[in-house]
């Protein structure tokens, strides 16, 4: 199934295959495209994959449930060990580059967090 009103069945098959799959950072998307945005959020989203990476933007969807393991310790640790890109989208790993950054540059960092009203920005501030 697809989102209602934004993807035909015909206009899916039309996209590349890449497109079709899914992506972890929608830079790498080969049709990069509105429809091709919200198909590739919605394959992820479809397997409970709510972070996806464009370059370094963190786009995030709602998911309106808990996801088993997200946020827990291990991940916390995880992320705290790899540098951005090394491991999927997600959170941690903006908080964890602004650390490195803040350390290497000695300088302030700043996150910029922007969706519509009840997108999740005051949740995911609190998980980092
Ligand atoms: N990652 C998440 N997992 C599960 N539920 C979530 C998540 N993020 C948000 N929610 C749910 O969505 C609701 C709205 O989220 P939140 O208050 O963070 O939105 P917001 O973007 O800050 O809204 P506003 O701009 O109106 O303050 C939360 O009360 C929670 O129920």
């Amino acid at each position: 199934m697809y989102p209602r009103n934004s993807l035909s069945r015909d206009l899916v098959l039309s996209m590349h295959q890449n497109n079709r799959e899914g992506v972890e950072d929608m830079s790498l998307l080969s049709d990069l495209h509105e429809a091709a945005i919200m198909l590739n959020l919605h394959l992820r989203y479809q397997q409970d994959k709510i972070y996806t990476n464009i370059g370094s933007i963190l786009a995030s969807v709602n998911p309106y449930k808990q996801i088993a393991g997200l946020y827990d310790e291990s991940a916390v640790d995880m992320y705290s060990r790899h540098h951005f890109g090394e491991l999927p989208p997600h959170i941690f790993a903006i908080a964890n580059e602004c650390y490195r950054c803040l350390w290497k540059r000695h300088d302030s960092q700043c996150v910029l967090i922007s969706g519509e009203s009840g997108a999740g920005k005051t949740e995911r501030a609190r998980s980092c």
